[in-house]
Order: structure tokens, then C-alpha cells, then sequence
């Protein structure tokens, strides 16, 4: 089975990957692949760069992620045009992987914040969404990022909103309380009901 993750920015995808991977569950991250598309190096920088200027880059060469991150959450326009440059890569590794953790795997995990926005949403046997409510993202990603509450505000807003996610949930993770106990316990009992149903166990933790 590959269920997608998702949930919007800072709503706990990543700690709730942290807590599948430590129980022998792979899942596949789109944002890790998008980090890698975009290192010094890769083919896709150039483009992106010709695409939105050199400011983007800092003294090293290196992308700088919180200017193109800045522009991109206050501008639609500039989001779909890198969305357009990015997607596609991410789209193909995500493939790749899915077909090479399949062959070992009855149960894994794609996490992504766009997937239900995606084409992806389509290869996906369950929607699992990480629910939060955004006065709790907004603090976790002010927190987390260091950013300004309009930035985080911005960002939320460029995603679909969590009444339309949780729309199209077949199970739903309330991650709303800061409590990790709460948070690890809805995992477990995600796991056994998707165990159940793949009618196999999944791989245990080494
Ligand atoms: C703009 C970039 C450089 C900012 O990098 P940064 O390290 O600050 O953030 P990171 O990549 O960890 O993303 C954090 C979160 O931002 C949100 N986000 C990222 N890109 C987008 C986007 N295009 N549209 C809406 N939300 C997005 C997601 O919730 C994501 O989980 C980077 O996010 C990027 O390259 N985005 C385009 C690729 C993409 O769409 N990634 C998300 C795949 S689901
Ligand atoms: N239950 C929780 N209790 C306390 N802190 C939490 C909890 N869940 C998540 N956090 C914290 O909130 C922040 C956002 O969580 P996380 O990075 O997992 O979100 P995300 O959905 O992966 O975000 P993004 O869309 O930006 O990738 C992190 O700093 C994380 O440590």
C-alpha cells in the first residue's frame, strides 16, 4: 500500500514521518528531494536561476532557500513558475523510489505538502492527513523557521486550506496538542489498522 501524507506547512508531517521511519516504515519526503534538486551542481539550478536572478544565490554559489522561499510565498505568479521548474524532477525521483521500496515494502509513505494539489494524489491507496489548526502552525512555523507571523500567514495561505484537506482524508492525525504521547499513539494505531488491511506486517525496527 502507499499512503500519502499530508498536511500543511508545519502541521507535523515531518514528525510524523520521524515517528514511521523509527518504527521500520519507509516514506518517501518530496520536500528532501526538492532540497536535492536544487543543490549547487544540480542541472535545475541554473534554471531557476535564469528564471528568478542571481540574488537568489549567496556568496558560495549556493541557493539561498529563504529569499526564494520569500518570493515565493508572496507571489503566485513566481510560485507556479517554479513549481513548473521543480515538480517535474520531483515527480520522476518520487517514482523511482516508489518502484524501488515496493519490491520490500507492503506498507510505505509519500509526504508531501502539495498532494493532494498533484497528479500524485492519484498513485495513492490511502490520504492520511496530519491535522492542525493554522494559529498552531503559524506558531510552530514562526518558531521553527524564524520567520515573521506574515510570512508564515503567507505561507498557509499558498496551500490548500486544512477544511479541504480534511475532505479528502481517509484517516486523519489531530496533532494539535503539543504531546508527543498523543502524536506516537495515532501513529501506532494508524499502522496496526494499515498492517491489518496490507494483511501483512510491516518490517520491524532494527
Ligand atoms: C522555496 C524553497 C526553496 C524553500 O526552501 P525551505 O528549505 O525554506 O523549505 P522546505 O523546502 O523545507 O519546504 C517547507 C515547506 O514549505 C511549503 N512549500 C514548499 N514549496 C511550496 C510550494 N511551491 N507551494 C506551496 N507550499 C510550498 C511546504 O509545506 C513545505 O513542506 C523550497 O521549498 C522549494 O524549492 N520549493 C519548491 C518545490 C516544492 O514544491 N516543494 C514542496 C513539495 S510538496
Ligand atoms: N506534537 C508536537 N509537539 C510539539 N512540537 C511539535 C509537534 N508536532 C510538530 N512539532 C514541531 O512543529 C514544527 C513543525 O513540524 P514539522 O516540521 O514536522 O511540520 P511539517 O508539516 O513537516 O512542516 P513543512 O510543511 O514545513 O515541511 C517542528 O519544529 C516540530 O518539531
Amino acid at each position: 500500500m502507499l499512503i500519502g501524507l499530508t498536511g500543511g506547512i508545519g502541521s507535523g508531517k515531518s514528525t510524523v514521518s520521524a515517528l514511521l521511519r523509527a518504527r521500520g516504515v519507509p516514506v518517501i519526503d518530496a520536500d528532501e528531494i526538492g532540497r536535492a534538486a536544487l543543490t549547487a551542481g544540480s542541472p535545475l539550478l541554473p534554471e531557476v536561476v535564469e528564471a528568478f536572478g542571481s540574488h537568489i544565490l549567496d556568496d558560495q554559489g549556493q541557493l539561498d532557500r529563504r529569499k526564494l522561499r520569500a518570493e515565493i510565498f508572496s507571489s503566485p505568479t513566481r510560485r507556479e513558475q517554479l513549481n513548473r521548474l521543480v515538480h517535474p524532477y520531483i515527480a520522476r525521483q518520487r517514482d523511482l523510489e516508489i518502484d524501488r521500496l515496493r519490491a520490500n515494502h507492503s506498507v510505505l509513505f509519500y509526504d508531501a505538502a502539495l498532494l493532494l494539489e498533484s497528479e500524485a494524489r492519484t498513485l495513492m491507496d490511502a490520504i492520511v492527513v496530519v491535522a492542525c489548526e493554522p494559529e498552531v502552525q503559524i506558531r510552530r512555523v514562526m518558531e521553527r523557521d524564524g520567520i515573521s507571523r506574515q510570512q508564515a500567514v503567507d505561507a498557509i495561505n499558498a496551500q490548500m486550506s486544512l477544511e479541504g484537506r480534511l475532505a479528502c482524508a481517509d484517516y486523519v492525525i489531530d496533532n494539535n496538542r503539543d504531546d508527543m504521547a498523543h502524536l506516537e499513539k495515532q501513529v501506532d494505531e494508524l499502522l496496526a489498522l494499515l498492517t491489518q488491511q496490507a494483511g501483512r506486517h510491516t518490517p520491524q525496527e532494527k
